[in-house]
């Protein structure tokens, strides 16, 4: 993709017994929450609303202050940061995006840059840059004005201003839960391909357990007091929540969304069909299971290279979940529609 690859990578993270008490009030916003981060990585945090999810992150760049504890970024205190200095190392998306509407997009993204002292060549070629790492065109967007974008135009925008000073680390607060779930979507999958060339470390805080498990290497399911009730990857919170808590955040259909963690390669495939459907083999068995029930189709053809390589059916979806799992009677339809690959 762009340059953007070659700048900083991602730099580890580690909060220690960091609390966050907020004036006049008696109990703890934060409790004594510990984690550590690995360059790289990319960590949800998730649990409901008023649990500290979004105060623990803006302790991370110093908008909130910890009462107490450390926050170390490669080891080093961000207490001993200057603001300069934060700002270089961390990126922050949020919900309501923020760009300034009396500036153009390329001043809006050019902002960190310029306060950095960055001279305007260098500026002006870092925002056309990063224009294209999120997908509009320069030419187009440059110098229209944010009201002139929708919704996931500005958002693609607002990612790409927190990425212009390159800083190893992400904060990103809810930052598509305001666009509608198509735009979401297309923004989510954006930005898992962008993150796959640019190895960030990102906290990403939402209330959406769903995206949590799309987007995330690993998920910290937070209660009250941003206490930890688990911090393990989407496939194992899935397969065995830690408690009573969890599971409710889960919701039902625990094994639907596991299917979506699971390339069809890793299933174990039934000799070619010669089904009127098929599914290309990097697919998921989610995305195997959806058209089985759309075209209420026995099997589907597993195709690689354009080429059927084997099949897949109800049973063989349920025996890749592991025998505990069973998916259970299928309801089909025998509605009509395309075909995935
Ligand atoms: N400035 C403040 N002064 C006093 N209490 C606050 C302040 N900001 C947040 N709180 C309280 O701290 C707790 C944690 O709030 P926080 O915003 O971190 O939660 P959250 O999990 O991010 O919630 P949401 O998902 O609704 O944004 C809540 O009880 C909230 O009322």
């Amino acid at each position: 993709m762009s340059t953007t690859a070659e700048g900083a990578g991602g730099a580890s993270l580690s909060l220690r017994d960091v609390s966050k008490v907020y004036s006049g009030q008696s109990t703890p916003a934060v409790e004594d929450f510990t984690m550590d981060i690995r360059p790289g990585e990319l960590v949800m945090f998730v649990g409901p609303s008023g649990c500290g999810k979004t105060t623990t992150m803006k302790m991370i760049n110093r908008i909130i202050e910890p009462t107490s504890g450390s926050i170390l970024i490669n080891g080093r205190d961000v207490l001993s940061l200057n603001p300069n200095d934060l700002r270089r190392h961390i990126g922050y998306v949020i919900q309501q995006i923020g760009l300034f509407p009396h500036m153009t997009i390329s001043e809006n993204i050019g902002i960190v840059p310029k306060l950095l002292g960055w001279s305007k060549q260098k500026t002006a070629a870092r925002v056309e840059e990063l224009l294209e790492t999120v997908q509009l065109d320069p030419r187009e967007f440059s110098a229209r004005f944010p009201r002139q974008l929708s919704g996931g135009q500005q958002q693609r925008v607002g990612v790409a201003r927190a990425l212009a000073a390159d800083p190893p680390i992400m904060l990103m607060d809810e930052p598509f839960g305001a666009t509608d779930p198509i735009t979401r979507e297309r923004l989510q999958a954006e930005f898992l391909r962008l993150q796959a060339s640019i190895g960030k470390t990102i906290v990403f805080v939402t209330h959406d357990f769903d995206e949590a498990i799309k987007l995330g290497d690993r998920i910290a399911v937070l209660s009250q007091r941003s206490r930890i009730e688990q911090f393990d990857t989407p496939a194992a919170i899935l397969a065995e929540p830690a408690n009573e808590y969890v599971s409710s955040f889960i919701g039902a259909g625990a094994a639907i969304k596991r299917l979506a963690l699971i390339p069809v390669f890793e299933a174990d495939l039934g000799p070619v069909a010669g089904s009127p459907w098929s599914v290309p083999i990097d697919a998921t068995l989610r995305d195997a299971l959806d058209l089985i029930v759309l075209h209420g189709a026995g099997a589907l053809d597993v195709v690689e290279a354009g080429k059927a390589v084997g099949s897949l059916d109800v049973e063989r979806i349920s025996a890749a979940l592991g025998a505990d799992v069973p998916i259970g009677r299928l309801p089909t339809t025998g509605h009509p529609g395309g075909r995935l690959s």
